[in-house]
């Protein structure tokens, strides 16, 4: 979708509904597309109805996310996305959520994220139901490293602040933790550069040079919360790598959750969850899980096996 496409829709949902215009304000750059805000659009509209009235401010930095027993439909959806998952991740922790396409691995990230309310169970954040909180506060704690992340067409460091006032020594931190260092020190005006090529001087990226900028975005955030969601789809072997170390450098302060399919990966993690048609059906370290010669390790075998058959 074409981003003046996107930003029509969201001008006019904003007139259309305030409580968005606030949405759009609070999420301050952590939602990633067009589409995945449209998304977010449609539940919150379906949502917003079975919300309190009165609700509480948001605790502080909050230290232990939980999801238990929940269980969720998209509307209009034929079945459950996530049915009866209980998971948790606390600060000082970097959990992974693997399974394969359409298990409910983003589904269950963006319920922790109390992005979407379940239809049962209970999502609550260092004890508290979150349906209880201001949900606005709660989003200001949540990093959000989407699958399909934007470019926006603004200059390095707009991409990399997006609306938060622009701090030196952070930005120079996220873009080093992202990898996003070496991209802007490739540019010739650094981090006035303006990313896209349709205006003057303007220049445009590769796909692993912006999954760059769009995790420089999120680690800028500083949140408790941060949810990378297949962040080194587009990055080389040495980018991964470092990614990861830093992800499990950030995790010591923060809760990270690690969506992906590189079963390599779940080894930087204190546990994976496995996902199965929405229910997670295994848990534990990698060598625990490799152990149980369950879903992770018949996964793990068949990804071995398509790197083995490679000539
Ligand atoms: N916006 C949506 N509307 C309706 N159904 C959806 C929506 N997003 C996801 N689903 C459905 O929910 C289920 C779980 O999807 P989800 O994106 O959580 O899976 P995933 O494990 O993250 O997949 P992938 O590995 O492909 O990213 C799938 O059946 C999917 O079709």
């Amino acid at each position: 979708m074409p981003l003046s496409a996107v930003g029509a829709a969201v001008f006019g949902v904003q007139l259309a509904n305030r409580s968005l215009g606030s949405l759009v304000l609070s999420l301050n750059g952590c939602y990633e597309s067009g589409l995945y805000f449209l998304d977010l659009v449609e539940f919150l509209n379906a949502t917003s109805a079975r919300r309190r009235p009165a609700l509480a401010p948001a605790p502080p930095e909050v230290s232990h996310f939980e999801v238990d027993n929940i269980s969720f439909s998209y509307p209009g959806g034929s079945s459950a996305a996530v049915r009866g998952v209980s998971l948790n991740v606390r600060r000082g922790e970097m959990i992974a959520l693997v399974g394969e396409n359409g298990s409910g691995k983003s589904t269950v990230a963006k319920l922790l994220a109390a992005l979407y309310d379940p239809d049962q169970g209970q999502i609550r954040w260092d004890g508290e139901p979150v349906t209880e909180a201001r949900r606005e506060e709660l989003w200001n704690q949540v990093g959000f490293i989407a699958q399909d992340f934007t470019r926006w067409p603004f200059s390095a460091r707009d991409n990399i602040t997006m609306g938060k006032p622009v701090d030196l020594g952070s930005l120079r931190l996220a873009s080093s933790r992202a990898g996003a260092d070496v991209v802007i020190e490739s540019l010739d005006a650094g981090y006035d550069t303006l990313l896209d090529r349709r205006f003057k001087s303007g220049l445009e990226l590769s796909k692993g040079q912006w999954q760059r900028m769009a995790a420089a975005r999120a680690f800028y955030r500083d949140c408790a919360l941060l949810i990378c969601d297949e962040p080194t789809a587009a990055l080389d072997a040495r980018g991964e790598q470092a990614f990861l170390h830093a992800l499990r450098e950030y995790a010591r302060e923060k809760a990270v959750v690690l969506i992906t399919h590189r079963l390599e990966n779940v080894r930087h993690c204190d546990r994976a969850y496995v996902l199965v048609h929405g229910r997670v059906t295994e848990s534990g370290g990698h060598d625990e899980l490799m152990s149980l010669r369950g879903a992770f390790y018949e996964l793990y075998q068949l990804q071995a096996d398509r790197w083995a058959a490679v000539p």
